[in-house]
């Protein structure tokens, strides 16, 4: 399930061979000692006595100018289901589609990293570009031509830009099959644009949003087609059935229970004036007015997406850091995670019963009472990542430590839960138990709302501290039928001692998905029922091709249903779940 939508700082960009930063530097080896003979050459103090000696040196030192050496393009090993490596599958569609080859997009990274000229040829601006896709990861892309040898044409990645859009880019970066670039100015908006929409006066700079400038139809259907082209880069020798609707969040905006912003602090050159406080920037966009310094991080005083309470926690750690930037040696995450607490006293006033959580100037914890049925509720800012918080989530309560793995919109999560649950059921005779594993268990979200349905849930994860706090919501939900392991997933399967057609296995790994031997050990054990939630769908799309068509048993499912939950409105993250039947 969900993870962190990274908000990374902007990447730096292939620097000009003719900066000063670039210039090659003749290398500082023991030639400094050494003739190229290799022989030993008289040092200062030396010359001083063979001067006294009136005596000639016996070899004469010749300064060699330092050679200059020729930049070379090194190709990073990239992960097939990782944002580069899916646009590695939506770079061979445009050709295919465009009855191009490699060669007619290839860049010439050699005279680009060797020469200033090429470096500038390359990166400039171009006017009318028209995007005519968009990545899996929320940007534009377009094809255009290549500037120095114009019989070729060049793939761009623009960000903020969407299908049907003409613009105005900036180029920036080169790699060898794609551009990056800026985006400058909307020349004519695409038939899905509605700039209207864009609420936050920083989208267009921050990287945590890419879709506000559609409507919210849009955005679903966009991460319905995300999930198809998933399939189809990373499965294609599946049969997948018609992809469903995705379920939308009920709340679009104020839904992320969890920010985590940042500043820079160089650790080489002293810092003189206060650092931005905010989210990573996505390059240097002018295409609309927004807030925030030209760097590498964006101001941001208010997160749109992030809830009422974490919003007040930022405010309050942002005027904190006003005074304490200065005790900071190095850059910083800061935590912000909402915590929830139902205040039982009704006679001592709330304050008085507040765990510790962000303050304000006055040194008072902030807090937002709200009600929930019956119950008065208190709801803070945490900012210590050791510290237990609180959610709750269908009359569940759910402990763990701040800093740890939680899903960020509790929003949603009901409908996740019993969407999940209801798609464990195995068609049996009445009376028959039914029994549950939940692989990647965390603090046991899954198997302690699915707990009810079922005679018995084994939960697993590798994170020790997730399967203590997994035992603890358990007890504190009274559920008796859950036990938890740590270890990695496949341990599991040494422990189970279920009937496998009476099991149902939820599999919920973190974003790089599953490893064979957990795939394998998976089919080998041949469990009724499948759901598999993932917030990668290209790895889960891997995955499921791989089990289904390569493993012992795999040829005994099919898949029954797909979709996508949106965990994360505005951006172009979706949630994967998809639920597999023995045939
Ligand atoms: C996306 S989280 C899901 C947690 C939980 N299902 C939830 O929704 O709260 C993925 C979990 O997988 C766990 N994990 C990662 N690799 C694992 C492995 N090899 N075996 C077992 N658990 C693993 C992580 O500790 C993390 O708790």
């Amino acid at each position: 399930m969900s993870e962190e939508i990274a908000a990374t700082p902007a990447k730096r960009e292939l620097s000009n061979p003719g900066s000063p930063e670039t210039k090659p530097t003749a290398k500082k080896q023991d030639t400094e000692n050494k003739d190229v003979t290799g022989l030993e050459l008289s040092t200062a103090s030396d010359k001083q006595s063979t001067t006294a000696n009136e005596e000639k040196p016996k070899f004469k030192r010749e300064k060699q100018p330092p050679k200059p050496k020729k930049r070379k393009y090194k190709a990073k090993d990239v992960d097939e289901t990782s944002p580069a490596g899916v646009l590695q599958f939506e770079i061979a569609e445009i050709l295919e589609e465009n009855q191009l080859t490699e060669n007619d997009i290839a860049n010439d990274i050699s005279s680009i990293l060797n020469s200033s000229e090429a470096y500038h040829n390359y990166h400039r601006e171009v006017e009318h570009a028209e995007i005519i896709k968009l990545t899996s990861n929320g940007d534009g892309l377009a094809l255009i031509a290549n500037p120095v040898e114009t019989q070729k044409k060049q793939i761009v990645i623009v960000p903020f830009a969407i299908k049907g859009d003409i613009v105005t880019i900036r180029v920036f970066k080169t790699h060898p099959n794609y551009v990056e670039s800026d985006l400058l100015k909307i020349e004519t908006g695409g038939p899905d644009r509605d700039n209207s929409l864009i609420r936050c006066e920083y989208f267009g700079k921050c990287s945590g949003c890419q879709y506000q400038q559609l409507t919210y139809d849009t955005q679903l259907l966009y991460k319905k087609q995300t999930i198809e082209n998933a399939y189809k880069f990373l499965a294609p020798k599946l049969q997948i059935p018609e992809v469903l609707e995705t379920i939308p969040s009920p709340k679009q905006f104020s839904y992320r229970t969890k920010l985590t912003p940042h500043f820079d602090i160089s650790k080489r050159v002293p810092q003189v004036e206060q650092p931005m406080f905010g989210f990573g920037a996505k390059g240097k966009s002018n295409w609309r007015e927004t807030r925030g310094g030209d760097k590498s991080i964006v101001d941001i005083e208010e997160c749109i997406i992030g809830t009422q309470m974490v919003n007040i926690g930022m405010a309050n750690e942002r005027k904190r850091f006003e005074t304490t930037w200065k005790n900071y040696k190095k850059s910083a995450t800061i935590l912000l995670r909402e915590n929830t607490k139902v205040i039982k006293d009704l006679q001592t006033p709330v304050e008085q019963q507040l765990d510790p959580a962000s303050t304000d100037s006055n040194d008072k914890i902030s807090y937002i009472e709200e009600t929930s049925g019956e119950d008065k509720l208190a709801k803070t800012c945490v900012t210590e990542t050791r510290q237990i918080v609180t959610e709750y989530i269908n009359g569940f309560t759910f402990e763990f430590c701040a800093g740890e793995f939680f899903q960020n919109n509790n929003s949603i999560l009901p409908k996740v839960t019993e969407y999940v649950c209801s798609n464990l059921q195995i068609p049996r005779p009445e009376g028959t138990p039914l029994y549950l594993v939940d692989a990647y268990c965390g603090s046991g979200l899954f198997s302690i709302t699915a707990s009810k349905g079922v005679d018995k849930v084994v939960g697993v994860d590798v994170s020790k501290e997730s399967i203590r706090f997994a035992k603890m919501n358990a007890e504190r939900n009274n559920v008796k039928n859950a036990v938890f392991i740590d270890g990695k997933a496949e341990k599991i399967f040494n422990e189970i001692d279920t009937p496998n057609d009476l099991t149902s296995i939820i599999i919920d790994p973190s974003r790089k998905g599953c490893d064979l031997v957990f795939l394998n050990q998976l089919s080998a054990y041949k469990p009724a029922k499948i759901v598999y939630v993932s917030c990668n769908v290209h790895s889960q799309a891997r995955d499921l091709q791989q089990f289904l068509l390569e493993t012992e048993n795999g040829h005994e499912y099919k898949i029954e249903s797909l979709r996508g939950f949106d965990f994360f409105p505005q951006t172009h993250h979706v949630e994967s779940v998809v639920v597999l039947s023995r045939v």
